[in-house]
């Protein structure tokens, strides 16, 4: 049986630290706050995270990474993608020589412009097969609640994707593998992006056309940005990426979608981000490292550039509509 840490108690780490105990691994959950380890253990439940949910009683935790991570052969980081370099640096002495590094986090590093992956990798000194992604459909409140949903996990060594494959398949939870990292990745993470754009264009009073004409779009310009990098298209129409950007543009439980929301509805950056209570909205950085992964590749893309023009630059959403309609006609 597998042995897995779950570091980071936001609301992913801790519905999948639930679907890994679900699935019979035995999991130890590693909270920075003492006070979520405690409640996980003595109340079962993370009541700034996921309030209402009952947690398994065999879900341990902890705010000791060193006892998280003794043993454990699945190591999942699970803290937003800009952190994740900085906690990595703390925790990577503790991780086993030959346990599998599982990334959850959907964005791309700010000024490195590094993939997770990559971050993961480098900051841990890891050859890149064993690293792991999990992307794919999976809201963090829907998963908790046991409601069926599927997801990815890549991994460029196979073995790998398989053994976290068996550790977290449930009745409710069906992640297939796969070998494309890359794909998988750019799917996560620029998926955010457009879903800041549907909020926006849903907080002006636009309607579902709209939003579909964002969401179809924005597929392509992934697929563009995914293929440039050497990632694989049909990934990009699979699980992690239309699967992922449909959930994401689409259900008001988004981070993202809200945060969009709210500057479409006139609300500044600054009053969107108190909003959040503590949780991060990954896009509203990524736009940014993306935009500039996209401009490093010769890669196009119009509509994560408005959204980094309206979070970074103070366009209005208004503006950036009407800069993305403007654009010249051409063929699909
Ligand atoms: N919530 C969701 O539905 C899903 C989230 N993800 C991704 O998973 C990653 C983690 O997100 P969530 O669990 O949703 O987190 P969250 O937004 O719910 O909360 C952030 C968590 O990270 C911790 N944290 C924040 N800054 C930190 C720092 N500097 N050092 C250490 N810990 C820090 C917070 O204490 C909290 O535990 C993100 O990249 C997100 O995009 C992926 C799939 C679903
Ligand atoms: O990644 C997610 C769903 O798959 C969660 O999206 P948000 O971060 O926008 O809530």
């Amino acid at each position: 049986m597998s042995k897995a840490a779950v570091l980071g108690a936001g609301s992913w780490g801790t519905a999948f630290a639930k679907v890994l105990a679900d699935a019979g691994t035995d999991v130890t959950l590693w909270a920075r706050r003492s006070e979520i380890a405690e409640a996980v253990v003595t109340r079962h439940e993370n009541p700034d995270y996921l309030p209402g949910i009952v947690l398994p009683p065999t879900l341990s935790a902890t705010d000791d990474h060193e006892e998280a991570l003794a043993g454990a052969d699945i190591v999942v980081l699970a803290v937003p993608s800009q952190s994740l370099r900085g906690n990595l640096e703390r925790w990577a002495g503790a991780i086993g020589p030959d346990a599998t590094l599982l990334s959850l986090a959907k964005g791309i590093e700010s000024v490195t412009l590094l993939r997770m992956s990559e971050v993961v990798s480098q900051v841990a000194s890891v050859d890149p097969s064993r690293v792991a992604v999990l992307s794919g459909p999976n809201l963090a409140r829907e998963i908790a609640l046991g409601q069926p949903a599927a997801t990815v996990v890549a991994c460029a060594d196979e073995a790998r994707a398989l053994a976290v494959q068996k550790a977290c398949a449930t009745s409710y939870f069906r992640p297939y593998t796969n070998t494309d990292v890359i794909g998988c990745e750019i799917g996560g993470a620029c998926k955010n992006v457009i879903a800041l754009a549907c909020g926006m264009a849903s907080g002006i009073g636009l309607g579902e056309n709209t939003i579909a004409s964002l969401i179809t779009r924005g597929l392509a310009e992934i697929i563009r940005l995914g293929v440039a990098l050497g990632g694989n298209a049909a990934t990009l129409a699979g699980l992690a990426g239309v699967g992922d950007l449909v959930a994401t543009c689409t259900s008001p439980l988004s981070r993202n979608r809200s945060f969009g929301e709210r500057l479409g509805l006139g609300g500044s950056l600054e009053s969107a981000q108190a909003a959040t209570n503590g949780q991060i909205a990954e896009g509203v950085k990524s736009c940014t490292s993306v935009r500039a992964l996209a401009a490093a590749n010769g890669v196009e893309m119009p509509l994560t550039d408005a959204v980094h023009r309206v979070c970074h630059e103070g366009m209005s959403v208004h503006d950036a509509v009407g800069m993305l309609l403007g654009r010249r006609i051409k063929p699909e």
